[in-house]
Formats: structure tokens, sequence, C-alpha cells
């Protein structure tokens, strides 16, 4: 762990930082030889990629596909075995964080732009882990905006129609160049939505779909099996609906 993180927070507390690093470690401990596993997206993700490279440096024998272009380049350099989509791909684990989770595990995703890929491979897999740090775990969604990948040319309509379902939506521009749009992967633009407290997940995820331009939402309903989430120091498994459990109690995949 990084002792210049740990200088910086209350005595005994861990930095948001070694929390990623501790809930990475615990979604390590379920990956098993031979596993297709998805790669997620986000600085969460990163330490869960770079401790997996670790393990295959080791002799772990698994393969990944990345929800972004950034965590492949890093399974890459790491010396994790890629492959590329093809039909009746599935994974058996895909790990990844979230901006938002809350203790139905439906998750806002995307405020590192890489919510569609990161929809597709999680449809995709037969178990969705989210690894997340403690400043993620909310009552209700909506304090992080809700991320939408817009094709370019449908950006005037669909700005009217988020703001006709009560959203304020923000065209997400490049943090060092903010005259920029931010494209994603697929060279689409990201709409953050401010929507307030999301009382009703599902159907605002229902209506969203509707909206012609918008490629993907934020909402990940019904898709994570289990979090961990890091509390005092230690790693919690959360599944939707229970109270959370110590990870150390889970030898399998919770
Ligand atoms: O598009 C990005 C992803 O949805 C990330 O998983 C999400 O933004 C969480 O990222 P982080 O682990 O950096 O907070």
């Amino acid at each position: 762990m990084n002792p210049t993180a740990a200088a910086n927070s209350p005595a005994g507390a861990l930095t948001l930082a070694q929390e990623k690093q501790v809930a990475a470690a615990a979604a390590l401990r379920w990956v098993r030889d031979g596993m297709l596993l998805g790669l997620g997206t986000g600085s969460t993700s990163a330490q869960f990629i770079i401790q997996l490279g670790a393990a295959v440096q080791n002799g772990l024998k698994v393969q990944g596909t990345a929800t972004s272009l950034a965590s492949e380049a890093l399974a890459r350099q790491l010396g994790i075995p890629l492959v590329a989509p093809r039909r009746g791909l599935r994974f058996d684990l895909a790990v990844d964080g979230a901006d938002e989770l809350d203790g139905q595990l439906r998750l806002i995703k995307g405020g590192g732009g890489a919510l569609l890929r990161e929809k597709l491979l999680e449809t995709a897999s037969n178990y969705l882990l989210v690894v997340a740090d403690s400043s993620k775990l909310v009552p209700v969604l909506g304090r992080f905006p809700l991320p939408l990948e817009v094709v370019p040319f449908a950006l005037p309509w669909v700005l009217d129609a988020v703001e006709a379902l009560g959203g304020a939506p923000v065209v997400r521009m490049i943090k060092d160049d903010p005259a920029a749009y931010y494209y994603s992967d697929q060279k689409n633009l990201i709409l953050d939505c401010h929507f307030g407290q999301i009382a009703d997940a599902e159907r605002l995820a229902t209506q969203l779909k509707t909206i012609p331009g918008i490629v993907e939402h934020g909402l990940f309903l019904g898709l994570a099996k289990a979090a961990v989430i890091v509390k005092d120091g230690a790693a919690l498994v959360l599944r939707p609906g229970e109270a959370a459990r110590p990870a150390a109690e889970f030898a399998e995949l919770p």
C-alpha cells in the first residue's frame, strides 16, 4: 500500500485509494484458473487488473476482455491474455467499479465514459462483482450525475428529451481542455444528467431507452450479483437486499 496515502488519512483509517486496493484484493481471491473475465474500467478496476496481472505473472491462467481501451492497454502491458468479442462469448466473471450503488445493488456507472462496453460485457457475464470504496454506497441513487452515451448528431434532441424527463444534462468536456467535447471509445458524446434522487430507477431506465440517439445509459439494474465494499478497513460483501458480511467468510464467489 502507498505509505504517503496512508499518512494523509486519519489515524487508522484507509484512504479511498487504499480501500480500492483492498476491494480489488478481495475480488481476486475468487478468481480461478481457466476463468474468462470481463475487465472493468476506472481506478478501482485498475487496481483489480494490476493485482490480476501480478497473479498471471505467478502462473494464474485466465483470459479477459476489457471494457475500455484504457483497461485493455493496462491488461496487455501486464501480460493478461486478451480475447476479442465473438459470437457466443460469455464471461465467468466480470469485475468492475461503480460510481454509486444502493443496497439492492442498483448501480450508476459511466463516470469514466465506459458505460456502453461495460454494459455489453456485464450483460454477457454470468457474474458481475462490483468493487468499490466506501464513498460509493448510497441510500438512493442520484447524487452522482447519470451518464448517457449519445450519438453526436442526436445531441440537440437528446438534450430536449432529457430535460423533459426532469434531468439537467451537461455535455461532458475534456478535463484538461474545457472547450473540447469528451468522446467515448466509440466516438460518442457523454451527457452527465442531474436528476436529483432517482426514486424509481427502473422507470427512468425504461424512459431513457425510448429516446432515439441515446446509445446507452449508466443505470445498471439487476446485473450485479454482489459487491465488495470496504468499511473500517475491512472488505465486506453486499448482496442485493442482504446485510453486509465479511468477505473473508466466502471461499468461493459470494
Ligand atoms: O466508466 C467508468 C466506470 O463505470 C467506472 O467503473 C466508474 O466510473 C467507477 O470508477 P472508479 O473506480 O474510478 O471510481
